[in-house]
């Protein structure tokens, strides 16, 4: 027997899409059934293994969405090729649980949700920036266990991060939108880690380092790392935003983390196992001033042992994305590829994906990462 509850909107519809967790909003469903879908959406609250999405998919399917948390691999695409599968959405941006070579083999459409968490996220790393330098987390427990007896000289200092040097690895859509909060807002000087160089947001320092000058006040810099080695000498802050593959699994080892500064701190929220996330404890269990905020952990939704228990270090469960706005935005993207494939949409050739996140979406595929693979493009 199915051990999960199915809730199904517009049973008479033509196409059947499989979605294996209820996702936020109601403009989703209603894109999905003026694309003619019968929507089968599993309400669990933990991710599906491969088993039971194979199950989910059965016979006959034509699309589905799926999550980060689980492991879309090569039997799952089998299983839809075989039942007549021709979109699936993921609802991320990131695709690290994908196989997409099977998915290519299958020749079925992986999209994806860009460009509508990009500052959601950002804010996120820059809440944990902040939470980290002035030890929030710590601040508040030390509060509720009922331990403040009054404002004190040198109660729970912090670290001042106004015009320090920020490191960013990745600096993708969402590495350069934090890092234009962090010198807009804190006039942090810029060094980044990138596959290669970002003209967009060189240029945007440079735009906003005249009004700088316009206003007395000295330019800040921005520029690409020669070695990611440099980036983690030099850094007061770090903060990571880089894919998840198999040249970034554990880029942030012990050896890499003993070269940042002692009293540094180190932002991820991007995906955890880009950290070594043991040794990571083992780093700040001996450096007592070096901080860390973390959205995300190698082994979600464990962590591993001793790092609940660090005072340096600032946690929240994988809610880089997690405003209404954004993950109603994801919904709708996800179900915009999966209903424009199914309606035989062209894909959606601008990068600003903003037009379908109002009104009547455009007639186009927002996103689809195996373009490319499957001769999708022009
Ligand atoms: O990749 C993503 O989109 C996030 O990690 C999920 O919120």
């Amino acid at each position: 027997m199915d051990p999960y509850p199915w809730e199904t909107h517009h049973p008479e519809g033509k196409f059947r899409v499989v979605v294996t967790q209820t996702l936020p909003g109601q403009r989703w469903i209603e894109i999905l059934t003026t694309a003619d879908c019968r929507i089968e959406v599993c309400r669990t609250q933990h991710a599906l293994d491969s088993q039971s999405i194979r199950a989910a998919i059965g016979d006959r399917c034509d699309g589905a969405i799926g999550q980060i948390t689980e492991s879309w691999d090569a039997a799952i695409f089998d299983a839809m090729k075989a039942a007549g599968v021709s979109a699936y959405s993921n609802y991320a941006v990131g695709y690290n649980n994908v196989d997409l070579g099977a998915a290519s083999r299958a020749g079925i459409p992986v999209g994806n949700t860009p460009g509508v968490l990009t500052e959601t996220t950002a804010e996120m790393a820059v809440a944990l920036t902040f939470a980290a330098a002035r030890r929030v987390g710590e601040a508040e427990r030390f509060l509720r266990g009922g331990r403040f007896a009054g404002m004190r000289p040198d109660l729970l200092l912090g670290t001042r991060l106004h015009g320090k040097i920020l490191g960013i690895i990745g600096a993708g859509r969402i590495g350069s939108a934090y890092a234009r909060m962090m010198v807009q807002g804190h006039g942090m000087q810029v060094i980044y880690h990138s596959r290669s160089a970002n003209p967009g947001l060189e240029s945007f320092v440079a735009d906003y380092n005249r009004f700088r000058v316009s206003q007395n006040l000295s330019p800040v810099s921005c520029h690409r790392a020669d070695s990611l080695e440099t980036l983690l000498e030099s850094a007061d802050c770090v903060s990571v935003h880089t894919i998840l593959d198999e040249s970034t699994r554990h880029l942030l080892d012990a050896r890499r983390l003993g070269l940042m500064k002692a009293d540094a701190i180190l932002v991820n929220t991007s995906r955890g196992p880009v950290v070594d996330e043991a040794a990571l404890v083992d780093h700040c269990r001996r450096h007592p001033g070096f901080r860390a905020g973390l959205d995300v952990f190698e082994h979600e939704p464990d962590m591993a042992a001793g790092l609940a228990e660090l005072d340096n270090v600032v946690i929240v469960p994988h809610i880089g994305s997690a405003t209404r706005w954004a993950r109603e935005g994801m919904a709708t993207l996800a179900a915009c590829n999966v209903a424009g494939i199914l309606c035989g949409y062209p894909l959606w050739r601008q990068t600003d994906i903003l037009p379908f996140l109002e009104g009547n979406p455009p007639q186009a595929v927002p996103s689809i990462v195996n373009a490319r693979e499957l001769e999708m493009l022009p």
